[in-house]
């Protein structure tokens, strides 16, 4: 058995600088082991802090407090105090995030949106365009789209050129944020496949599924993201009481 995340107490507040600078407790000493070839679900009511947590373990929000650690290289790499080059390396070779929307540039294609991890690995243009066009079909985008900017895509077809793109590299590391959430059960069934073969090749895979029969699916573990307590918050100043 691989760790290849482990997380230990970890937290995290929001300040919300425009309401006078309150803090927002959502993750509150978090401890989590992620292992290779295992698919853990992240599950717990709305609002819980499923999304924030995912974010974090792609360090898109800092953590407040504990540690993240990733196994990247073959060593255990802190993403709570790694500088922006070490992140940098970690998210291009190891560390694979599919967000739930699709953030397009313009006038860049469908294909090289897919191909860009790839190409950001150094692999030649011929495999990463054949890698490219191989997932686009499995995910059934038709073929004449694949010259176009994604941008004016209707939000299904966004979502699986986003999946595409984050299963284009064997990420040994995957976080999925609703990969199916846009999807009909024709594509989400694709989308369970490209899950099974990843844990195959050993990959860890942490993600949210609001589906159940896509949790249910494709989840080793689940792990239960508790909200934190309502803290005690005095009216007439509307600050959360020590
Ligand atoms: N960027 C942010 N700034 C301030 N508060 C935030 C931010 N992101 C999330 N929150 C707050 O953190 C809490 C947890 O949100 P999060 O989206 O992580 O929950 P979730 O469990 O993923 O919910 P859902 O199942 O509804 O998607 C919510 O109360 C939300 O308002």
């Amino acid at each position: 058995m691989t760790v290849m995340i482990h997380v230990r107490e970890l937290s995290k507040s929001f300040t919300l600088h425009n309401q006078g600078g309150i803090q927002l407790p959502v993750l509150n000493r978090v401890n989590l082991q992620i292992n290779a070839g295992e698919c853990t679900v992240l599950h717990g009511e709305s609002g819980a802090g499923k999304s924030t947590l995912l974010r974090t373990l792609y360090a898109n929000y800092l953590a407040g407090g504990g540690d993240i650690e990733i196994r990247h290289h073959d060593e255990m790499v802190n993403l709570v105090s790694a500088n922006s080059q070490t992140l940098l390396a970690i998210r291009r070779d190891t560390l694979g995030y599919v967000s739930q929307f699709l953030r397009v540039i313009p006038r860049v294609t469908t294909l090289e949106v897919v191909k860009q991890p790839l190409k950001e690995r150094g692999i030649e243009d011929a495999e990463a365009e054949a890698r490219a066009c191989e997932l686009l079909a499995r995910l059934n985008i038709p073929q004449r789209l694949w010259s176009l900017p994604p941008g004016t895509f209707s939000g299904g077809e966004q979502q699986r050129v986003n999946i595409a793109r984050g299963f284009i590299h064997n990420y040994p590391i995957l976080l999925l944020d609703e990969p199916t959430a846009s999807l009909d059960k024709r594509n989400s069934e694709v989308v369970i496949e490209l899950i099974h073969e990843a844990l195959a090749r050993n990959t860890a895979i942490v993600g949210i599924f609001h589906d159940e029969s896509v949790r249910e699916a494709v989840a080793d573990h689940y792990f239960d993201v508790k909200p934190v307590p309502d803290l005690p918050i005095d009216n007439e100043r509307g600050a959360i009481l020590p």
